[in-house]
């Protein structure tokens, strides 16, 4: 496996007097993609707020591609190469597919050839390409979640923090994302997910990591978590066990 490209350490934060992340510790090996699982509540989403710089940590330190990040701007952690793909909706509804998407590159500096990235974006997904005009509103919601990945890509991320990508897509359609997934790792782009629909995900996935009460509880090879049938139980209510049925 090759190194980190992001290691988080000791991270301790929450909101206001209430403390989510008690010491959160992982890595992610560059080129790989990692899915956190977890129950409800255990601050997946709060450590991907910690690394995209929208919540203060109290304490920790997060290092990406061999600098302290901790902290940094959202502007600076764009330009760094992490981009945040959060949970739900978050389209311009009105717009075009391509406009959505050129949206994606307005932090871009100077020089760079924004209709070209567009255009690569597009090769990756064939479904925004053929609707490439029509007003964003008119996509399916799994369209509408590949718009935002792709929007995600114009300023050529190293990391993808995407959270929940698959709710309310169709079993078809989250194949068809995380098959996108699979293809942005093997360019070389490395993928951080969270995902409830964890059999399907660590499927895809290089390394595993099993969160709870803010603590890592585990970290490996997602094929090893897949198989180990206690963590269905332990940390997902049984759900993996329920999936596989
Ligand atoms: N903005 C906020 N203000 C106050 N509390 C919050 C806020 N966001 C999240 N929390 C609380 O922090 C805890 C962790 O939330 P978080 O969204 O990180 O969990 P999660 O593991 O992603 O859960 P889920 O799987 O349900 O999405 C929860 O108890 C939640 O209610």
């Amino acid at each position: 496996m090759s190194d980190p490209i992001l290691s988080v350490h000791n991270l301790v934060g929450g909101y206001g007097k209430m403390t989510i992340l008690n010491g959160t510790t992982f890595a992610v090996p560059q080129a790989t993609i990692t899915t956190i699982i977890g129950p409800n509540g255990a601050g997946k989403s709060t450590v991907f707020k910690a690394i995209f710089g929208l919540l203060k940590l109290r304490e920790g330190k997060i290092n990406f591609a061999g600098r302290d990040v901790t902290n940094l701007s959202q502007r600076a952690l764009l330009n760094a190469g992490i981009c945040y793909v959060p949970q739900g909706r978050n389209i311009f509804p009105e717009l075009s597919v391509r406009h959505n998407i050129e949206l994606g590159g307005v932090s871009a500096g100077k020089g760079i050839d924004l209709q070209s990235r567009i255009e690569a974006a597009l090769d990756l997904f064939p479904a925004l390409r053929r609707k490439s005009t029509q007003q964003a509103s008119t996509l399916s919601g799994g369209e509408q979640k590949q718009l935002e990945i792709a929007r995600s890509l114009l300023l050529e991320p190293k990391l993808v923090l995407i959270d929940e990508p698959s709710i309310g897509l169709s079993p078809l359609m989250v194949q068809q994302t995380f098959d996108i997934l699979k293809s942005l790792r093997d360019r070389g782009v490395t993928i951080l997910m969270i995902e409830q629909n964890a059999r399907s995900a660590l499927e895809i996935s290089d390394i595993g990591i099993v969160l709870e009460l803010g603590q890592t509880r585990m970290v490996d090879k997602a094929e090893r978590i897949l198989n180990n049938s206690r963590i269905g139980q332990l940390f997902l209510g049984g759900a993996m066990e329920d999936n596989a049925a």
